[in-house]
C-alpha cells in the first residue's frame, strides 16, 4: 500500500539535514502546530491527508528513458577535436618534437658533469652497499626484535628468535663466501679477459649505478631543462568554490540549501588546448550573464589571473548554460602562434583568412569578400591595430584595391600608402574633401559595377554576385575593393559633407558587398550618431573590444547581443586586442587580434607591394596619382545649384537642373540625370517630389521629379549655422 502524499517522508531532505554541520534542530510539535497554521483556507480533504504536493507523482518520477531523448542527445566527439583539426595536430606534434629535442641537447650538453657527479657518489654508492649487505648477513634488522625480548626477560621466546637468526646468519654466510670466493674472482677475470672497450663500458656502468645508489635524497643527478609552471587543476569544487563568491543570489541559496554542485556538471571537467573546460548547468534561474558580469570577481575565486578566466553563454542550450574556460596561462601573456599570412605570400580574399586567435590558441578566420565590418571599442584596445590588419590581408590579394583613411590622423594606416589606392590621413577640412571626392567615386562605381553584373550572361555570374573569376577579370574591373575608415564618427559629425558620406557609406554597406566592395568602420564611440544605423545594423561582420556599456555593445555587436551574454563591457583594460568577433552568420567568439607593430606592417606592405607590381595591379595612390574628380572643392553642390536656379523660378524639375549643372561645370557634373540630382539632395534634406512645370522641349505643362528653391537656401542656411556651431 501507498503511503497517503502528507505521510511521505524525504529521506532526501533527512540526509542533507544529518550531513549539514549546522543543521538546525526542529521542534517538531511547534513546526507541525505552524503548518497547520499555513495550511490554506481549510480545505476539509487537505486537513485530513496533510498538505498535497503541488506535484503529481507522475511530475515526480524521475524521466523514463525514451528514443527520443537519446535522439536529442548531443553526441560527444568520438575523435578529440586537437586530433581533428591538422593544424591543432601539426602544431602539438611540433611542440612535441622541440620539446624532446630541447630536453634531448639540454642533457647531452651536461653529460660531462652528470658523469663526474655519478664518479663522485660512487664511493658513497659502494659503502651504501656494503652496509646494507653487512646489515644483511648479519640480520641487524631484527636486532631490535631481540633487543626488546631480552629487555623484558622473555627467555624462552629469546632463544627461539636467537636460533633463528643464527640459522640465517650461518646460511647467509655461505652465501656471502660464495659470491667473495667464487662469484667476485670469476668476474674479476671475465673483466681482465675482456676487450677494452668492454671494460670501460663496464667500469662506467659500474660507476653510474653506483653513483645512482649514492645520490643524496634531495639532490637529483639531472638538472631542470624545462621549468614548467604548476597549473591548479580545475575541480568541480573549486569551480562551485568560486561561483559560490560571485554574491548571485540563486547560487547562494541552492549551496545554503546543501546543493553541493554535484548535478550542476553536466559533463566531466575535461583539457581544452591549454587549459580546463567546464559546462556548468547553473542552479535554477541563474543565468550565465550573471556570471559574465562578475569574470573579475570569478577569477578572485579561482585565484587565476583575469587572462586566464573566460566564462561564456551557452543560449543555443539554455540561458543557465555555463561554458567556463580556464587557461594555464593570462592569454595576454600566452605565446601566440605565428601569422600564417607572413609566409603565405598572396591571399584569396573569397577564402577565409586568420584573423585572430581565440583564448584556447586556434586560429579565428575571417572571410573579407560579401562582408562588412564594424569595429568598436573605447579608446586604446587595439581598433586601429585590428582595421589595419584587416586592410593588409586584403593587401596581400594583389587584384585588392585599397582605400584607407585614417581620420585620427596619426598615420596609423601609413604602412599601406604603398599599395593603396586611396589614402589619406587627418580630418582637416582637405583631408575631407579628398575623402569625399574617393567616396564620390565609390558611389559612381557601386552604380558602374551593378550594371556590369546585371548584364553578365547567367552562366558567368549565376548569382548575380561577383565571383572569383569574376574579380580576376581585369576588364570587368570587378576585383575586390576594401575601404576602411578609422575614426569614422569625424566623417558622420562634419557639418557640411558628414550626411553626403553618411549616404554613400551606408549604400556601401548594404549594397556592396555583393558586388566586391567591402567597407570596414572604425569608431571609438560607437553611438548612433557617430555609428549610423544604417551602417551598424547592415553589418555582417562585427568586432568588438572593450566597450562601457549595454548600448555601445549592441550598436557594434548586433541588437540584443547584451541581453543574450555576449558583453564587451567583460574585458579588462589588459585585453588589448581582444574582443567578441562575429562572422558572417557564425556565434560571437572571443579573439585577439594578430600583434602587428608598425614596423612589421610596414614589412607585410612592402611584401603585397611587391607582389601587386609583378600582377601589374598598382594604382591610384601607391603610383602618386590623386582621385580622378579631385575637388579642389572650390564648387558645391547646395551654391551651384542657388546658382543655375534663379530666384525667380521657386520650383524647379531635377532633369532641368541636371542639365544645367552639366553646362555650368561639365567636368564635375557631366553626364548627370535626374535620378543623381534627387540622390545628392537626399543628405541635405532637400525632399524632391512631383512639381508642375513647363517642358522647354514641348512647351507643355507637366509634373515631374523636383523641387523648391526655398529647401535649397534653407539646406545652405542650416548647413552654415552647423559649420559655424562646429
Ligand atoms: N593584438 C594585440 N596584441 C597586443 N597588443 C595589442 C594588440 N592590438 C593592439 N594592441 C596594443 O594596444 C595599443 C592600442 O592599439 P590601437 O592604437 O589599435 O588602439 P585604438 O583602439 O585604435 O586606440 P585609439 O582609440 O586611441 O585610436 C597598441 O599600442 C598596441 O600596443
Amino acid at each position: 500500500m501507498t503511503a497517503p502524499d502528507g505521510d511521505r517522508f524525504d529521506w532526501h531532505a533527512a540526509e542533507r539535514d544529518l550531513n549539514t554541520p549546522d543543521a538546525e534542530v526542529v521542534d517538531l510539535d511547534a513546526a507541525r502546530s505552524r503548518r497547520e497554521s499555513a495550511a490554506p483556507d481549510n480545505d476539509p480533504a487537505e486537513a485530513a491527508t496533510g498538505p498535497r504536493l503541488v506535484d503529481s507523482p507522475a511530475a515526480q518520477r524521475s524521466p523514463r528513458f525514451t528514443v527520443a531523448g537519446l535522439q536529442d542527445a548531443k553526441r560527444r566527439p568520438i575523435v578529440p577535436a586537437w586530433l581533428r583539426s591538422r593544424a591543432e595536430l601539426r602544431d602539438a606534434a611540433r611542440w612535441t618534437v622541440g620539446h624532446l629535442f630541447h630536453a634531448g641537447t639540454y642533457h647531452l650538453t651536461r653529460s660531462p658533469k652528470y658523469a663526474g657527479k655519478l664518479a663522485w657518489r660512487a664511493p658513497r654508492g659502494a659503502y651504501r652497499i656494503l652496509t646494507g649487505w653487512g646489515r644483511w648477513l648479519f640480520d641487524l634488522q631484527g636486532e631490535h626484535v631481540r633487543q626488546v625480548l631480552a629487555d623484558k626477560g622473555d627467555a624462552e621466546l629469546y632463544l627461539k628468535v636467537s636460533r633463528l637468526r643464527d640459522q640465517r646468519v650461518r646460511w647467509r654466510g655461505f652465501v656471502t663466501a660464495a659470491v667473495v670466493l667464487g662469484v667476485l674472482p670469476a668476474l674479476g677475470i671475465a673483466y681482465a679477459l675482456a676487450p677494452p672497450e668492454a671494460r670501460y663500458a663496464t667500469l662506467a656502468a659500474l660507476l653510474a649505478a653506483l653513483g645512482a645508489l649514492g645520490r643524496p635524497a634531495d639532490k637529483p643527478l639531472l638538472d631542470t631543462a624545462v621549468m614548467v609552471p604548476k597549473v591548479q587543476k580545475l575541480t568541480s569544487d573549486v569551480v562551485v568554490r568560486a561561483l559560490g563568491n560571485l554574491g548571485i543570489t540563486g547560487i547562494n541559496q541552492a549551496i545554503s540549501k546543501g546543493d553541493r554542485g554535484k548535478d550542476w556538471f553536466p559533463a566531466p571537467i575535461t583539457r581544452d588546448g591549454p587549459g580546463w573546460r567546464a559546462d556548468v548547468e547553473l542552479p535554477n534561474g541563474v543565468t550565465a550573464t550573471e556570471v559574465i558580469e562578475k569574470r573579475e570577481k570569478l577569477a578572485a575565486g579561482l585565484s587565476r589571473p583575469l587572462g586566464c578566466v573566460w566564462p561564456e553563454g551557452q543560449p543555443e542550450v539554455h540561458p543557465g548554460r555555463l561554458v567556463l574556460w580556464v587557461g594555464d596561462q593570462d592569454m595576454s601573456k600566452a605565446r601566440k602562434p605565428a601569422w600564417p599570412l607572413l609566409k603565405a605570400g598572396t591571399v584569396d580574399l573569397f577564402r577565409p583568412q586568420p584573423f585572430g586567435t581565440d583564448p584556447r590558441g586556434r586560429w579565428v578566420d575571417l572571410t573579407l569578400m560579401f562582408m562588412a565590418m564594424v569595429i568598436g571599442s573605447i579608446p586604446r584596445m587595439g581598433k586601429t591595430f585590428a582595421l589595419r590588419e584587416v586592410l593588409l590581408i586584403a593587401a596581400l590579394d594583389p587584384r585588392a584595391e585599397i582605400h584607407a583613411y585614417d581620420l585620427k590622423g596619426t598615420g596609423d594606416l601609413s604602412a599601406l600608402e604603398q599599395v593603396a589606392h586611396r589614402y589619406r590621413a587627418g580630418e582637416e577640412d582637405d583631408d575631407i574633401e579628398y575623402a569625399v571626392a574617393g567616396m564620390r567615386e565609390l558611389r559612381d562605381e557601386l552604380r558602374r559595377r551593378a550594371k556590369v553584373i546585371r548584364d553578365l550572361p547567367r552562366d558567368l555570374c549565376p548569382e548575380n554576385k561577383v565571383t572569383p573569376q569574376l574579380a580576376s577579370k581585369k576588364s570587368l574591373g570587378l576585383h575586390p575593393l576594401v575601404i576602411g575608415v578609422d575614426e569614422c564618427q569625424k566623417w558622420f559629425e562634419h557639418p557640411e559633407y558628414g550626411k553626403e558620406l553618411e549616404a554613400i557609406s551606408t549604400d556601401l554597406v548594404k549594397r556592396g558587398p555583393a558586388l566586391g566592395i567591402i567597407p570596414v568602420f572604425a569608431t571609438q564611440r560607437p553611438d548612433a550618431k557617430s555609428l549610423p544605423t544604417g551602417i551598424s545594423a547592415n553589418a555582417s561582420t562585427r568586432f568588438c573590444l572593450k566597450v562601457m556599456g549595454q548600448t555601445e555593445n549592441d550598436m557594434v555587436l548586433g541588437t540584443s547581443q547584451y541581453k543574450q551574454g555576449i558583453r564587451a563591457t567583460m574585458f579588462a583594460w589588459t585585453d588589448k586586442g581582444t574582443g567578441y568577433f562575429v562572422g558572417e552568420g557564425a556565434d560571437a567568439r572571443i579573439t585577439t587580434t594578430v600583434n602587428i607593430d608598425g614596423p612589421l606592417a610596414e614589412r607585410i606592405a612592402a611584401h603585397a607591394r611587391a607582389a601587386r607590381e609583378a600582377a601589374g595591379r598598382l594604382t591610384g595612390h601607391a603610383l602618386g596619382e590623386q582621385p580622378a574628380t579631385a575637388p579642389t572643392l572650390s564648387f558645391n553642390l547646395l551654391e551651384d545649384i542657388a546658382a543655375v536656379v534663379p530666384a525667380s523660378e521657386a520650383k524647379v524639375w531635377c532633369r532641368t537642373v541636371a542639365a544645367r549643372l552639366a553646362e555650368l561645370r561639365p567636368d564635375v557634373y557631366g553626364g548627370w540625370d535626374a535620378e543623381q540630382v534627387t540622390v545628392a539632395l537626399k543628405p541635405f534634406g532637400v525632399k524632391v517630389g512631383q512639381t508642375w512645370g513647363t517642358d522647354p522641349d514641348t512647351g507643355k505643362g507637366a509634373n515631374r521629379g523636383g523641387f523648391e528653391r526655398a529647401a535649397i537656401i534653407a539646406a545652405i542656411a542650416e548647413r552654415n549655422r552647423k559649420r559655424d556651431a562646429s
